[in-house]
């Protein structure tokens, strides 16, 4: 299914109940239809996603429970080029609705990524990991981990252990020359190093692709990271006081020193603006399907400005 062909029409883009910003009101249309295709009985409710339907899904007078169906997922990944061992497959279960949205919407964007690779940046513990796997299975791509990557390559049980062995710097040449030989793929989700974006020559590897940026409140990250302990994050690991507050000083001084360099990717998806979309407080209440979700849409509106604006969507 190519871009705008479901229906062939165009909605203008408008601020709405769900959304404090813009909103790609075109492909939310496209996402709602979809719903009501697969959902005649309007038990799905597409705006619990932030998205608009541009009919009413629900008869007034008939208020339902909604079951929450769940779609088991399966896909495997292989490629050529890069060790079994880290391409990573998994079953998941999710909510029906969550997945109709997600095959949508990466039904919108595949004719538009034409195969190129997306790269995951953002801090430790922003989720690239398990945001980056729903984007591959969905996207029917190959899931590479870069970090595990590099631990194959240098036969080291973890970047731990080679930042003890080697050294920083030399897990940051190894990381480099990772992203090279990446960069001659296809069709891999790549989720990265939460440094990778400090060196210009790996922006020049992870611009053959498209990159997303995770973009997590640094309070939310010292929260998961708290809650898994740092014994995997060398750069944290060394941080006294309580796991939280150890975690927060010094994800706060790393993202000070990083911001900028994560603002380089193509599309950002703030976790800020998702809970303000939804209506939720927390950031934490996301669930990481929610979270593809957005980074799709944001890829799309990046994929939409570079084929030209909005008149081929
Ligand atoms: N949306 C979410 N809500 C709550 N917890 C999450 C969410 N996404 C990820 N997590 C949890 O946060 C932790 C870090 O997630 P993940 O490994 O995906 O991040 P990462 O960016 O790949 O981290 P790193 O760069 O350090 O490897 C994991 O324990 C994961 O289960
Ligand atoms: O933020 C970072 O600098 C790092 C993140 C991890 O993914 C690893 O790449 C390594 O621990 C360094």
């Amino acid at each position: 299914m190519r871009i705008g062909m479901l229906d062939g029409s165009i909605v203008q883009g408008r601020k709405t109940p769900f959304s404090s910003f813009r909103e790609t009101s075109a492909a939310a249309a496209m996402d709602a239809k979809a719903v009501q295709t697969l959902n005649p009985s309007g038990s799905i409710r597409p705006e619990k996603f932030g998205i608009r339907p541009a009919f009413s899904l629900s008869r007034p007078g008939n208020i339902r429970f909604i079951r929450r169906r769940i779609a088991p997922m399966e896909v495997s990944c292989s490629y050529n080029n890069i060790p079994a061992s880290i391409l990573k497959s998994e079953g998941r279960n999710v909510p029906l609705e969550e997945e109709l949205i997600l095959k949508n919407r990466s039904q919108q964007i595949q004719p538009y990524l034409n195969g190129r690779c997306i790269y995951v940046v953002g801090m430790m513990g922003s989720g690239k990991t398990t945001v980056g796997k729903i984007i591959s299975q969905v996207l029917s791509y190959s899931f590479c981990d870069c970090d595990t990557l590099v631990e194959e390559e240098v036969g080291a049980n973890s970047v731990a252990d080679i930042f003890k062995l080697y050294g920083e710097s030399f897990f940051r040449d190894k990381e480099t020359e990772a992203l090279h030989k990446l960069s001659v793929m296809h069709k891999f989700v790549i989720s990265t190093g939460g440094g990778a974006v400090m060196r210009p020559i790996n922006w020049k590897y992870m611009h053959k692709g498209v990159s997303i940026w995770l973009d997590v409140p640094v309070e939310a990250l010292a929260k998961r990271i708290a809650a898994v302990g740092t014994n995997s994050r060398p750069l944290l690991h060394c941080e006294a006081g309580d796991a939280y507050t150890a975690a927060l000083t010094r994800l706060s001084a790393l993202f000070e020193e990083r911001g900028e360099a994560y603002a380089n990717a193509n599309a950002r998806v703030s976790l800020e603006n998702i809970a303000t979309k939804l209506g939720r407080r927390d950031v934490s209440d996301l669930s990481p399907t929610v979270i593809a979700i957005e980074a799709l849409e944001q890829i799309g509106n990046f994929l939409k400005a570079e084929d030209g604006g909005y008149a081929r969507y």
